[in-house]
């Protein structure tokens, strides 16, 4: 998996980020298991509540598009270190369970964690079988 090239395409859809009112830029860039990358950017609004994160735009698109598994997933956002809110957390959880989390500061620095370090003692499909 090449991971400097989910760090480039995370930290360019940030750019593309709309946050007028937060001022806060956010991108994610998703692996899936076919070998397709999709990109995110947060989506803010005026009216507050229906602002999308990066992380789920990213996967909007991959699930939108037909793949419905992530192996890994870079984020990257304003703060030093961005990590998934807890909605996207349990988003992930629903289409990658065993995904490879990246959070990313630019293509030099990065940490990684598996979705259980972030996300333990989840709820997920499994629970409803
Ligand atoms: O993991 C995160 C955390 C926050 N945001 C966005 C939502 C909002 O637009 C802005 C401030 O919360 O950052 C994301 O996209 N992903
Ligand atoms: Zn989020």
């Amino acid at each position: 998996m090449d991971k400097k090239l989910l760090i480039k395409k995370a930290l360019e859809a940030k750019e593309k980020a709309y946050s007028p009112y937060s001022g806060f830029k956010v991108g994610a860039a998703l692996l899936t298991k076919s070998g397709k990358i999709f990109t995110g950017c947060n989506i803010e609004n005026a009216s507050y509540t229906p602002t999308i994160c990066a992380e789920r735009t990213a996967i909007a698109k991959a699930v939108s598009d037909g793949e419905r598994e992530i192996v890994a997933i870079a984020i990257t956002g304003d703060s030093e270190w961005t990590y998934p809110c807890g909605v996207c957390r349990q988003v992930i959880r629903e289409f990658g369970n065993n995904a490879i989390i990246i959070i990313t500061k630019s293509e030099e620095e990065y940490r990684e964690y598996t979705l259980s370090e972030l996300f333990p003692y989840s709820f997920g499909p499994e629970d409803l079988k």
